[in-house]
């Protein structure tokens, strides 16, 4: 589990700012540790602002879902600076499913980590090939702290980084869940990969 650092940090008191990446493969857990982390910080009475890419509207139009069914409150957005304009004098950023963002959202957060927010962003590292899914690398770049969460693979049960496209589409942006991916470690991925 992650241990923030001091929840209150970046808060009113002291406007340091800082990056945070969960990252990992579909169902391993990235949007239920960004709830609890921004869930703290509602706690610890921060501010916090949180957002969506329009595009990922399978659960809810205004609330970031997660698999088992945990939810918060969030503003879907067309465009990475959106964000900028939208986080106003909050303290803390959530940014669920930041992949679906272009490589403006690596300008767009450092501005705010720089103006003293806490940014936390949860996305899929991994495309279906088993690819690097822009901009993650250079979000992890940048970040002061990346947590890789784990799935549990599908066929064997061991851990899994991977996500398994059931389908033979080559499309790289394709929403869905259960019954379009699988969880997969990297044995069952690579021999299962279409
Ligand atoms: N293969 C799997 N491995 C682990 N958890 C799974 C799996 N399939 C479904 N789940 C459920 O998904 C939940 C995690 O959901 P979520 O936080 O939305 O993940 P992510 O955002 O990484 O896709 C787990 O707590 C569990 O209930
Ligand atoms: C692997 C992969 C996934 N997607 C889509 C499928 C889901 O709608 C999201 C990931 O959601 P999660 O919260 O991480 O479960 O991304 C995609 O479009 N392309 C892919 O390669
Ligand atoms: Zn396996």
């Amino acid at each position: 589990m992650f241990i923030e650092p001091s929840v209150r940090r970046s808060g009113a008191h002291d406007r340091k700012g800082q990056l945070e990446v969960i990252c990992g493969s579909m169902f391993s857990g990235k949007t239920e540790e960004l709830i609890r982390r921004l869930n703290r910080a509602k706690i610890a009475r921060l501010k916090v602002e949180i957002f969506k890419p329009k595009i990922d509207t399978r659960y809810h139009e205004e609330e970031v879902v997660s698999h088992n069914e945990n939810s918060i409150r969030s503003t879907p957005v067309d465009f990475a600076e959106d964000i900028l304009l939208l986080s106003g004098n909050c303290d803390v950023v959530g940014i669920d499913e930041v992949q679906f963002f272009d490589d403006r959202i690596v300008s767009v957060v450092t501005q705010l980590a720089n103006q003293g927010k806490r940014v936390i962003m949860a996305g899929l590292d991994m495309d279906f090939e088993g690819q690097p899914f822009e901009p993650m690398p250079k979000l992890m770049a940048v970040a002061e702290y990346v947590s890789k969460v784990h799935a549990i693979c599908m066929k064997c049960g061991d851990l899994a980084a991977f996500s398994l496209r059931l389908s033979d589409s080559k499309q790289k942006v394709m929403l869905g869940e259960h019954s379009i991916y699988e969880a997969r470690c990297r044995k069952c991925f690579f021999e299962d990969k279409r």
